[in-house]
């Protein structure tokens, strides 16, 4: 039988409101997020017992045990023999789900029904990466609507400092913020859509810097570059974004920042446009 090859992307947060906590220590988020043409890959070969092998450029550090959520969501969805291998893309433990993609791209390619409730026990955001497009996403991660996005052009940079989600929750002080408004807007063009973000917020990206200064240094190297038009950091971070206006200022600031930076980890394309599922088309440079 042939291998199966399945594409798991990066999730970027373009907003992160918390908006309250729940009496488990769950937040309570609401976050607009959208997938990139860069992330992992995995490979399906239905032969032998479940067994997992982890390669590629951000392979370091990436358990190969039953604790890696590759095999969780197999054994989940009563997968019991072949072997996978999962080829790192994506810094782990960087604020782009890179683990949570993983799970739902061999979710999506077993193809088995799995409830919503399970799945969301893999972790807050693999609900999220099921279906790799522009949502709006509530409650602790498990409430999904479909959002109206344009494409961005986006440079991801990642200064290869690894935050633990759970620290960045437990540092933010204020645990009960202003939610995005109830109805997002219609945006006109992409323009009008960097503007309205840039009046929104990532409430865990102050902790995130008190916490890892790196995360600071890259905002600071991302809102100089030339053409940045919005910076932010996604997710729990370190991992940030910028935002232009073309795909040619784009390459431009990216350009500018490799020179700077050869040592971190920097990807540049369009967020939110439909995930290739084969042939991302997004550039990555390892350090
Ligand atoms: C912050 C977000 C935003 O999309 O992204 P990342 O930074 O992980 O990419 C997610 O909510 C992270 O989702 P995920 O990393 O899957 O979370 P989980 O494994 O379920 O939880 C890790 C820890 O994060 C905290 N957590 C997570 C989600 C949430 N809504 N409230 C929380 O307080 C809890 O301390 C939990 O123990
Ligand atoms: N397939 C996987 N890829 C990356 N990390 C994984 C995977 N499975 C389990 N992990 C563990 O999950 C932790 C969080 O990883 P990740 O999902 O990349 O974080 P984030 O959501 O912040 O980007 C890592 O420290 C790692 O030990």
């Amino acid at each position: 039988m042939s291998a199966t090859d399945v594409f798991a992307p990066a999730k970027i947060n373009l907003t992160l409101h918390v908006t309250g906590q729940r009496d488990d220590g769950y937040h309570l988020l609401d976050s607009l997020v959208v997938f990139a043409p860069v992330g992992d890959r995995l490979r399906l070969t239905p032969d032998g017992a479940l067994s997992l092998q982890v390669d590629g450029p951000e392979a370091a550090g990436v358990p190969s045990d039953g604790s890696n959520l590759v095999l969780r969501a197999a054994r989940m969805a009563g997968q019991e023999s072949g072997q996978i291998t999962l080829t790192k893309q994506l810094p782990a433990s960087a604020g782009i789900g890179g683990g949570s993609s993983d799970a739902a791209a061999v979710l999506r390619a077993l193809g088995r029904d799995v409830p919503p409730e399970q799945i969301a026990q893999l972790g807050a955001d693999v609900p999220m990466c099921m279906k790799p497009r522009p949502q709006r996403v509530q409650g602790i991660g498990e409430q999904l609507s479909v959002a109206a996005i344009p494409s961005l052009p986006a440079l991801l940079v990642n200064p290869r400092v690894s935050v633990p989600t759970p620290s960045v929750f437990k540092a933010l002080r204020d645990k009960t913020n202003p939610p995005m408004p109830e109805t997002l807007p219609k945006f006109a063009d992409r323009s009008d859509c960097i503007d309205w973000l840039a009046t929104q917020r990532n409430d865990l990206q102050v902790p995130a810097m008190m916490l890892t200064p790196a995360v600071g240094v890259v905002l600071e190297a991302l809102h100089t570059l030339p053409g940045t038009r919005l910076a932010r950091m996604s997710g729990s971070g370190a991992t940030c974004f910028a935002l232009f206006d073309d795909t040619e200022a784009m390459r431009f600031a990216e350009i500018s920042l490799r020179a700077a930076h050869p040592d971190w980890w920097i990807a540049s394309g369009l967020l939110g446009d439909q995930v290739q599922k084969s042939a991302p088309s997004m550039a990555t440079q390892e350090a």
